[in-house]
């Protein structure tokens, strides 16, 4: 018998450009949402609640926000939403969070998040997913949202099993302002997410470009092309079929962005601290080299941030 799922519960891990823009949307449409945040930005948004600055005007939204520690609950759904380098920290809560039914859906731009976590939450269903927005923190409390894409898709690393939860989180979504897709091919899917972010990011980190610089015909352009078409022949190589034209697709999205817009990366990397390189970058020379497949144009953007394959084998960052 299908299970009558009355109001999801929803937990969001992570308040930065992506979470903090879920979280805040959920809450805005009135759904059950947890939002885990931490130092002094969880701070501000207890005392003023979250802003997010919009092309359209600023929202102001009081959203339910806690420290890891603090949450005892259980949880529906689980948005994943930090970065690569700070994944192993939310094990713990996703495990103490979790009911049988709980869906787990990553959101990282990292191709392959969900597998990789399932490994390590055994009995947990972690699906995969991907996220299109362009967010990031402006000020504790305050995240600025640039353009208007705000896209989930999400789905079972398994393929097609429609499940209730899936279902009515897509509707919920979509009644919140949220574009979602519950997907019946989400390898499918996020790798062609894969195919912009990692393009864009490798792109702009070698140049030090925006969306601006890319949208120009010019040597940004031609570069981010020619990575999307190294992606796009690595996916042929790895039994996926985008059925469309990703560096027609892609220009599109980018398209979609303000010219300003950088990769969440690629402003990681300018502060200086921890980035997804490895991930967005480096992976790329793995895979190619995995597969057999050429992919000149991130070699020399990994070779330009010092990494470099040893021996025909998985190289290091050095
Ligand atoms: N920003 C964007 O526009 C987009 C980003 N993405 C991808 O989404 C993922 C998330 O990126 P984004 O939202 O930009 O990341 P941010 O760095 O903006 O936000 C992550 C937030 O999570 C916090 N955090 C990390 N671990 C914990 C924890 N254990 N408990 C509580 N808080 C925690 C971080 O806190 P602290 O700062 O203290 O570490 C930070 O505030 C990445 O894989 C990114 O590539 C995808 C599409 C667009
Ligand atoms: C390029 C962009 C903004 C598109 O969603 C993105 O995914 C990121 O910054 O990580």
């Amino acid at each position: 018998m299908e299970r009558k799922i009355q109001e999801l519960r929803y937990l969001v891990i992570g308040a930065g450009g992506t979470g903090g823009c879920i979280a805040g949307f959920l809450a805005k449409g009135g759904r059950d949402v947890a939002l885990i945040a931490r130092g002094v930005h969880l701070e501000a948004i207890r005392r003023n609640g979250l802003k997010i600055i919009r092309p359209d005007g600023v929202l102001s939204i009081s959203v339910h926000a806690e420290e890891e520690k603090e949450y005892k609950d259980k949880a529906d759904v689980i948005f994943v939403c930090v970065k690569d380098y700070s994944l192993d920290s939310t094990y713990e809560l996703i495990k103490k969070a979790s009911h049988k039914d709980t869906v787990v859906i990553p959101l990282l731009n990292i191709y392959g998040t969900g597998e990789r976590m399932s490994d390590r939450l055994p009995g947990i269903r972690v699906l995969n997913g991907c996220i299109y927005i362009a967010g990031s923190i402006e000020c504790p409390g305050v995240l600025r949202q640039s353009g208007e894409i705000f896209r989930i898709v999400y789905g079972s690393v398994d393929g097609g099993t429609e499940d209730p939860v899936c279902r009515q989180a897509e509707e919920d979504l979509r009644a919140c302002g949220i574009e979602a897709v519950y997907s019946d091919d989400v390898r499918r899917d996020t790798f062609k997410k894969y195919s912009f972010v990692s393009a864009m990011a490798a792109v702009g980190a070698y140049y030090g470009s925006n969306a601006g610089d890319a949208k120009r015909e010019g040597a940004v352009r031609s570069m981010f092309i020619s990575c999307v078409k190294e992606i796009e022949a690595l996916a042929e190589a790895m039994g996926i079929d985008f059925g469309e034209d990703m560096a027609e697709v892609n220009l599109k999205v980018l398209h979609g962005l303000a010219d300003d817009c950088t990769a969440s990366m690629q402003k990681d990397l300018e502060k200086g601290g921890q980035t997804e390189m490895d991930g967005l970058v480096f992976e790329v020379v793995r895979l190619g080299n995995k597969y057999h497949v050429p992919v000149p144009g991130y070699v020399l953007i990994a070779e330009k941030f010092k990494f470099h394959l040893e021996d025909g084998q998985a190289g290091q960052a050095k």
